[in-house]
This record gives C-alpha cells, sequence and structure tokens, in this order.
C-alpha cells in the first residue's frame, strides 16, 4: 500500500487538511485509556518538574574541584530521581552546544530534504529501521503523528548503512560522533545507578554485558491542525536499559506521567532527557521505574526529537539483580532475553509489555 507520509499530508490541500485522517485519531483503549483518564485530571503545577542532574559530579569520576559533599549530594538527587521518575534532565554531559545543534540541524535538514529524496530510506515492509512510520501491523492500529527514521548505531556491523541518509553532507559524521558521546555518557549513568544502590561500580554494565546495541530513532512530528485527536508518540514506556533524548530546543512536546497526572518537560538549554526503559526496572527489581510517557503535537510548530535507545545483546539474560532480592522484596519479574521482541508484540497490542514478564 502507498502511504503519504504526516508530512505529506500536511503539505496537500494547500497549507494542511483541516482535520486529520481517522487512521490518526486516538482511542482510549488499553494502557491508552489509563493515560487519557490522567489528562482528564489535567496536567500538574509546573512547580513539580522532572529533576535536573549534574553529570559532571557523579562518581566514580567527578573532578577534582567538587567537593566529596556535592558529589555525594548528587547522588542521591540521581537516586531519587530514577525512583521517583524514572527520568532526569542532564547537564554538564560533556557535549558543547554548538555540538548539540548540529545534530539538532542535521535532523532538520533530513526530514526538510524533498520527498524524492527520503523516499531512498523508506522503511522496507516488515522492517523497524527506515524513514516513515511505524510498522502496521493491522487495520485497526492508530498511527501517530509522526514521519520517524530509524537506525541501528551499534554494534557497528549491523549499521544498514542503506537506511543512512547520504544528505546532508554532514549527516552520518555527526551521528557517528554523537553516538560514540552518549556511549560514553550511557557508561557514567549505569555506573552511578550502581553506585547509588550500594552495588560495585560495574554491576549493570557488567550485568547487560557491555551494554553494547543501540538504536537511533529520530522524531519528526509535523504541526498539526488537531493536536487534541491525535498522539506524536503514544503514551509508551521504552524497552531499552536506558535511553538518552535530545530534544527539541524551541518547541515542548514531551510529557511523562507522574502520580497518575501528564508532567509537561519543560526546555532546558542544552539538557538531555535521559530516562530508564524497561530493561533497567527489571534489574534493578523494580527500585528504578521505566516511566510512561508520551509525545504530543501542537498547532504552530514541527517539532524534532531524537532518541537514542540503549540495549544490551539480544542473547543476555535480564534478571533482577540478586543484590536487589531480599525478604521484604522478593523478585519481582522472570528472567527475559531478547526483551525487544516481546515488547514488540505487546505494545503493538495495545498492552503494557512490562506486565507480561511480571511474576
Ligand atoms: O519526542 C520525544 O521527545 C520523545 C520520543 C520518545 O519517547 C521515543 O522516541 O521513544
Ligand atoms: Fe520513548
Amino acid at each position: 500500500m502507498e502511504m503519504k507520509t504526516v508530512q505529506e499530508l500536511m503539505a496537500a490541500s494547500n497549507g494542511g487538511p483541516e482535520t486529520v485522517p481517522e487512521r490518526f485519531v486516538r482511542k482510549a483503549e488499553g494502557v491508552e485509556k489509563a493515560a487519557a483518564e490522567a489528562e482528564a485530571d489535567g496536567l500538574l503545577p509546573l512547580a513539580d518538574e522532572a529533576p535536573i542532574i549534574d553529570l559532571s559530579l557523579l562518581p566514580p569520576s567527578p573532578p577534582p574541584p567538587a567537593s566529596a559533599e556535592a558529589v555525594a549530594d548528587e547522588l542521591q538527587s540521581f537516586h531519587s530521581a530514577l525512583t521517583s521518575w524514572g527520568c532526569f534532565q542532564a547537564i554538564n554531559h560533556g557535549m558543547t552546544g554548538s555540538f548539540l545543534d548540529q545534530v539538532r540541524e542535521v535532523a532538520k535538514e533530513f526530514f526538510a530534504l524533498p520527498s524524492e529524496e527520503k523516499q531512498r530510506y523508506l522503511r522496507a515492509d516488515g522492517d523497524m529501521e527506515g524513514y516513515g512510520s511505524d510498522i502496521i501491523l493491522s487495520d485497526q492500529q492508530v498511527l501517530d503523528w509522526t514521519d520517524r527514521l530509524y537506525l541501528t548505531v551499534y554494534p557497528e556491523d549491523r549499521r544498514k548503512l542503506d537506511y543512512w541518509p547520504q544528505k546532508p553532507d554532514l549527516f552520518r559524521g555527526t551521528i557517528y560522533e554523537y553516538s560514540l558521546k552518549l556511549r560514553g555518557i550511557a557508561d557514567i549513568v549505569l555506573k552511578a545507578m550502581a553506585l547509588s544502590l550500594n552495588l560495585d561500580t560495574n554491576a549493570f554494565l557488567e550485568k547487560l554485558r557491555g551494554n553494547v546495541r543501540m538504536d537511533a530513532r529520530f522524531n519528526y512530528y509535523p504541526r498539526c491542525p488537531r493536536p487534541d485527536l491525535v498522539y506524536g508518540l503514544k503514551p509508551h514506556a521504552d524497552g531499552s536499559s536506558i535511553t538518552i533524548v535530545l530534544p527539541d530546543k524551541e518547541v515542548e512536546g514531551l510529557q511523562f506521567l507522574r502520580d497518575g497526572r501528564w508532567v509537561k518537560i519543560p526546555i532546558v538549554p542544552h539538557a538531555l532527557l535521559i530516562n530508564i526503559g524497561d530493561q533497567v526496572e527489571i534489574l534493578t527489581n523494580g527500585m528504578f521505574k521505566s516511566p510512561m510517557h508520551r509525545a504530543i503535537t501542537n498547532a504552530e510548530h514541527d517539532r524534532i526529537s531524537l532518541a537514542m535507545f540503549c540495549y544490551p545483546d539480544a542473547e543476555t539474560e535480564i534478571e533482577p539483580a540478586r543484590e536487589l532480592i531480599n525478604e521484604s522484596r522478593p523478585g519481582l519479574y522472570k528472567t527475559v532475553k531478547n526483551y525487544p521482541e516481546i515488547y514488540f508484540h505487546y505494545y503493538q497490542q495495545g498492552k503494557r509489555p512490562i506486565d507480561a514478564v511480571k511474576l
């Protein structure tokens, strides 16, 4: 079936349609039902915002000027962010604002290319990677108001370069460099996570056998004539170990479910939004939560984000760390392997994948 991208829909009929095609209209079923009810309750007051964490202060290697007290305080805030929110805004991550702007710029330039050029990278039937919509399994599936580009970035020999844009010229080099930086940041976060739970520094990295996989998802959300009717990205939790998001610099749209309410993530210049995925929720025996989140659209502006999903290799067995199981806190999850496959299966049915692996 020849499918128009959302961008093409908006370009058609002179300034875009006045409403949205039926296929994009949200239905309050499955996990979306709870999400819709939470929305009816309204957004939390802005005073309660996702915590900001200074990555340069996290152990094991804060810079010499940092006092022991500042480091201990930051680790405490980090621990509390992950047990309550499951996400935080990371600052002082070591990348310059101009480099992050370059990452944003290559993504923006890609989506701004003519349709014929982007079609070269179109997702093949049944394939996850490539440009266009997510995999569509049935006529009932409600579509998200997004054209995304999905690319496996690590391990390097798994890269399908046919899907990697050759335009703009700087795209590939910039994304290689960015992903390399994110690998370092993921290591810092996983080490601090272990330390904050009183485990050995490398405990989680070892259990995730190096956390060697990384997939990039570039989300392009065209402005929408009826943002109230659609989701940019429907409510979900990620199937990753952790996810590192580079949000749009000017347009808000990402929201997290917190205590039964949707809370928007405000723009913090050059911060990265880092959230726990289901695999770390399993690994930490539920100490750290894999939070539900969604992206909404708006009528005035397009929005672009880049989510980088980190994973262990598919063959790695993931289970609650034995050190985090005790009499008052029994193991809460089964041992799983190749979680993304389980994830995909349940997600497409509108269910929460992690519920399938609870004991
Ligand atoms: O658009 C965003 O800010 C978040 C995207 C997201 O949650 C995802 O790609 O999984
Ligand atoms: Fe997500």
